[in-house]
């Protein structure tokens, strides 16, 4: 037997929150023709296999061409309460107990669809997700930085009469040539309304854009964040103030910000005492939902203690309640291979 059997088994066992996903980015290609069918949507595919051959990146950009080009058949509550569902059913057979996720809101209203249509649908199956299986979490709202920074607050103002509905603010999309810097004034109002912050850098870009992340825009946690591992003053900072980064391995491979798992700089930014989290960022797309990304570890030499104080950072670093931060925590404490 494969010495890693008994590991890789017990995987799916242990409690994860999942921080880093993108809901546009779970549109399987069957649910993707599915919708485009109901709505009547012409897809750039003529089908299943031609849109899933289409899946070899080169960098974020020609991935995020290809995820913008499906987003149109993403029309009604229903629609978003379907691809909701259909992650949350997903990722719970991975472990995922606690999940929060990003939804690209100003490309849904460019698209015209109504903000209430999109939150309606997510939330109704994370409310059923949490009545039949106990799963908690809740929805970003993501800032597509390559979009017009006044059609951030445009997204801001289409949420505002029902801001309790969501976790956060986060910022995505292309990276380089649009610093955090741009959105400080979003951010604030974000703040304002008590929604907790985060954001994409390190990612393709500069490791100066994360410092922009935590000293101007005030995140709580940074997404990727993998290129802090170049500057040591940085990554002083990321330990000093806690400030977790939410890492997903087979999304950096396949975008080709790092050239493969064993070079990833997981295991440096860990050594350097940074809290590190797994997930799965567009598991449609990068070959694996989060259970991959753990199994994936498994692979490049993560035993089973260091998997479950993967599991425990993701835990402390979600906004979950103390309550069920506890719970779960107890839970992964229990956790045996
Ligand atoms: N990996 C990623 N980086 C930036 N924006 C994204 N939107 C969806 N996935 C993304
Ligand atoms: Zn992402």
């Amino acid at each position: 037997m494969d010495p890693t059997t008994p590991l890789l088994d017990a995987l799916p066992r242990l409690p994860k929150a999942e921080l880093h996903l993108h809901v546009e980015g779970t549109l399987e290609p069957e649910l993707a023709f599915a919708l485009a069918q109901r709505n009547g949507v012409v897809l750039p595919y003529p089908d299943v296999a031609a849109l899933r051959a289409a899946y070899d990146f080169g960098d974020l950009q020609s991935f995020l061409d290809l995820y913008y080009a499906c987003m149109p058949v993403l029309r009604t509550a229903e629609d978003f309460h379907d691809l909701t569902a259909a992650y949350l059913e997903r990722s719970h057979r991975d472990g995922v107990a606690h999940a929060e996720l990003f939804v690209d809101l100003q490309v849904h209203l460019a698209n015209g669809i109504p903000a209430d249509a999109v939150l309606d649908g997510m939330l109704a199956a994370l409310a059923e997700a949490r009545r039949t299986r106990g799963t908690t979490g809740g929805v970003i709202l993501a800032v597509v930085r390559d979009r017009p920074v006044a059609t951030a607050h445009e997204a801001l103002d289409a949420v505002a009469h029902r801001v309790h509905d969501l976790v956060g603010i986060g910022l995505d999309s292309a990276e380089v040539g649009y610093p955090p810097a741009l959105f400080v004034e979003v951010f604030e109002r974000a703040a304002a309304l008590g929604l907790h912050r985060v954001a994409h850098a390190g990612e393709e870009g500069p490791p100066s854009y994360v410092v922009e992340a935590v000293e101007l825009l005030g995140v709580e946690r940074v997404d990727h964040g993998i290129r802090a591992v170049e500057d040591p003053t940085l990554l002083a900072l990321l330990v000093e103030r806690g400030i977790p980064l939410t890492v997903c391995p087979l999304s950096n491979v396949r975008l080709r910000a790092v050239p493969d798992l064993a070079s990833h700089p997981i295991r440096a930014l860990l050594d350097a005492g940074v809290a590190v989290t797994v997930n799965s960022d567009d598991p449609a797309y990068f070959g694996g939902y989060v259970g991959a990304n753990y199994a994936a570890l498994v692979q490049v030499g993560f035993t089973a203690p260091e998997l479950a104080r993967l599991a425990a950072a993701s835990v402390r670093a979600s906004f979950a309640d103390d309550a069920r931060k506890a719970e779960l925590l107890a839970q992964v404490d229990a956790w045996a291979v």
